[in-house]
């Protein structure tokens, strides 16, 4: 697919500083462009990867950040499961985000108000955009081919207007959700994939060489005018067979 980079590192060893890196690069070119760095976070294993590899980063400078979350999870911030209240204790407590260029959802809200209240915070930092339009998204893929929180054969999949949509029956716990939709992935600039281990081979293969039935959400993702990675592992990758870049440490996306 013309745009894609599959690039496979030996381990996530190799592979956490070719992010880091991208990520930076990405804010550099992005600030230079438009005076900001717009960064959309994904949860579950990237949260610890991405913190220790941007810590690493020598001369951080993350003041003109703004993040968002490409999908949360319903919960209260000093909850385990919440991406936010990972990524404070692991990241944001230590590096210059300004709490303004943080934009959360209120866990206090009910899961549809949560979504509509998250939509107005994405819409004020997106003025100019019918959907806002991220310069750097990080996404994870779920076993079962799951990124943000859309879930293989779950009507959101089809949703064309929403900013952000409610999820009240999210196969993987907790319950209760809010997502980016698809208008806003495929919006983005930029697009990474980071998936390691041997769990997401079987899957990995199905979003990247095709599979019979409908498409996974992970191979919903293709975005309209910017460029799009898939950072794996060799254990992820053991079932490739279309062509890869390998890359080790060191290497510059
Ligand atoms: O539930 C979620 O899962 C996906 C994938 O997580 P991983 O641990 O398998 O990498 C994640 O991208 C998403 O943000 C999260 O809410």
């Amino acid at each position: 697919m013309a745009g894609r980079r599959v690039v496979v590192f030996p381990s996530s060893v190799e592979l956490g500083p070719v992010l880091a890196h991208l990520v930076t690069s990405r804010a550099e070119k992005a600030i230079v462009s438009h005076g900001r760095f717009t960064l959309g976070l994904s949860g579950g294993s990237l949260v610890s990867m991405l913190s220790k590899e941007l810590l690493a980063m020598p001369d951080l400078d993350c003041s003109k950040w703004v993040v968002g979350f490409c999908d949360e999870r319903l919960v209260s911030f000093d909850d385990p499961e919440s991406t936010y209240g990972l990524y404070k204790s692991q990241l944001f407590s230590k590096v210059n985000i300004p709490d303004s260029g943080i934009l959360t959802i209120d866990p206090s809200l009910s899961v549809n108000e949560c979504a509509e209240d998250y939509t107005c915070k994405l819409k004020k930092a997106f003025p100019d955009d019918d959907f806002p339009v991220f310069d750097l998204l990080l996404l994870g893929m779920g076993p079962d081919g799951h990124t943000c929180s859309l879930f293989p054969e779950h009507p959101l999949l089809e949703e064309t207007k929403k900013i952000v949509a409610p999820i009240s029956d999210s196969p993987k716990p907790p319950p209760q959700r809010v997502t980016m939709t698809f208008p806003v992935v495929n919006s983005a600039r930029s697009v990474a994939f980071v998936s390691t281990g041997g769990s997401k081979a079987a899957v990995l293969k199905e979003v990247l060489e095709g599979r019979e039935g409908p498409a996974l959400p992970a191979a919903r993702v293709v975005p309209t005018n910017g460029e799009l990675f898939w950072l794996v592992d060799e254990p992820a990758a053991a079932s490739l067979t279309i062509q890869v870049e390998r890359l080790v440490s060191g290497a510059k996306l």
